[in-house]
């Protein structure tokens, strides 16, 4: 195959990670005979700093004409810290996935045998917990109409019929090449935006009848995610619940750095981690590269490459195993791997592989 590669790797730890996924990217390529080109494009904090748009028009066309995008991480302080500014980062990956109409991002939720310990909940309870977050996105909150002034300000949550079913039909066709269990994960008992979207599930569950459908309300889900999270296969859910509980769900696998998505819909896919720019890791050759490798696994499952995804896969089972890990994860005593030596090592395991 040949794959056109758009890379954007944006602020904070985003570059430092782009380099390891784009390297594996590489090896894998090399190692099936696959043709690969990369074009490079600003977003985020850098896009503003450098042409005053966190996602330019030069940067559309360069996501429009690739297979696919590498996309890293988005944000800076400066931002974050002044909440009057009319122009911000955020609103570059918001541009993003609007224009290139990805409404379904897949975000798997999966454990490691040997990091069962790593996570904050007890081993016994995660152990085996693998479970698919679909969440919604590009509708709801975060594109509804807002407004803010000295003395007021809201954001609307509005999801019209289309948007939900389609996202339902994403939710229920993964239950079905799963264990056929979907949870619908919503607010049912208090917005009514949560009704529509509960009636819409109800009137599509027939049409799977092998699918167990259940209904859940996002904040009970927030609690059974932690008390019983073996209890999830497939859930969907909209924007906002979907971006907060897979933060959560990071705990199960005991790291942020653990989790990658795929952001997928009308045209271009991107892969991107689900965790942010972590801007206090910047340049610290700290953060774990592990999400944005998956998110290249992920990257190549989409397009049916199966063999290259489980390599790596496997490239990063061993590197866990072997202990080569970033600080968060790292054993006790043990000795110590950046950001570039854990990408690395696992470029070197896809070599020789
Ligand atoms: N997709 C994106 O580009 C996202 C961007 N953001 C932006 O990122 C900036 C920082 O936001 P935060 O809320 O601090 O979220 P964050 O995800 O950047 O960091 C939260 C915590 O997760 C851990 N973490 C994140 N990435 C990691 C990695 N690769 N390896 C190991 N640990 C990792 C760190 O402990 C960090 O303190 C903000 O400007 C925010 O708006 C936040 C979430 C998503
Ligand atoms: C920064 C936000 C726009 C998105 C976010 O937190 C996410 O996609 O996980
Ligand atoms: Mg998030």
């Amino acid at each position: 195959m040949e794959f056109k590669i758009a890379v954007l790797a944006g602020d904070g730890i985003g570059p430092e990670i782009s380099v390891q996924g784009v390297d594996v990217m590489t090896a894998v390529c090399e190692k099936f005979g696959h043709k690969v080109s990369y074009e490079y494009a600003l977003c985020g904090a850098d896009a503003i700093d450098k042409v005053g748009d966190p996602f330019p028009e030069a940067t559309y066309e360069v996501c429009k004409r690739a297979d696919a995008v590498l996309f890293s991480a988005v944000g800076d302080p400066k931002f974050d810290n002044d909440p009057t500014a009319k122009v911000r980062p955020e609103q570059g990956l918001l541009a993003m996935r609007k224009k290139l109409g990805l409404f379904a991002n897949i975000r798997p939720v999966q454990t490691f045998k040997c990091l069962l310990h790593k996570s904050p909940l007890r081993a016994e309870l995660v152990e085996g917990a693998d479970f698919l977050c679909i969440r919604e996105l590009t509708g709801g909150m975060y594109f509804g109409e807002k407004y803010q002034d000295n003395e007021k300000a809201y954001d609307t949550n509005m999801y019209t019929r289309p948007e939900i079913e389609r996202i339902l039909k994403v939710g229920f066709e993964y239950a079905m090449k799963r264990r056929k269990h979907l949870t619908v994960v919503d607010k049912a008992n208090v917005l009514a935006s949560s009704r529509l979207w509960r009636q819409i599930a109800q009137e599509m569950a027939p049409q799977y009848p092998e699918v167990t459908t259940d209904y859940m309300f996002v904040d009970n889900a927030a609690m059974r995610m932690i008390q019983e999270p073996t209890f999830f296969d497939v859930m969907v859910t909209e924007n906002t619940f979907g971006d907060i509980l897979t933060d959560e769900g990071s705990c199960i696998s005991g790291s942020m750095g653990l989790l990658p998505s795929a952001s997928t819909g009308e045209s271009t896919p991107v892969f991107e981690p689900i965790h942010g720019s972590w801007p206090q890791a910047k340049g610290l050759n700290i953060a774990n590269p592990l999400a944005q490798i998956l998110s290249v696994a992920m990257l190549f499952e989409y397009f049916d490459c199966k063999e290259e995804g489980a390599l790596i896969r496997k490239a990063v089972d061993a590197s866990l195993d072997a202990c080569v890990r970033t600080p968060e994860i790292q054993v006790e005593g043990g000795a110590k791997y950046g950001t570039k030596e854990v990408g690395e090592w696992i470029v070197n395991y896809i070599r020789k592989a």
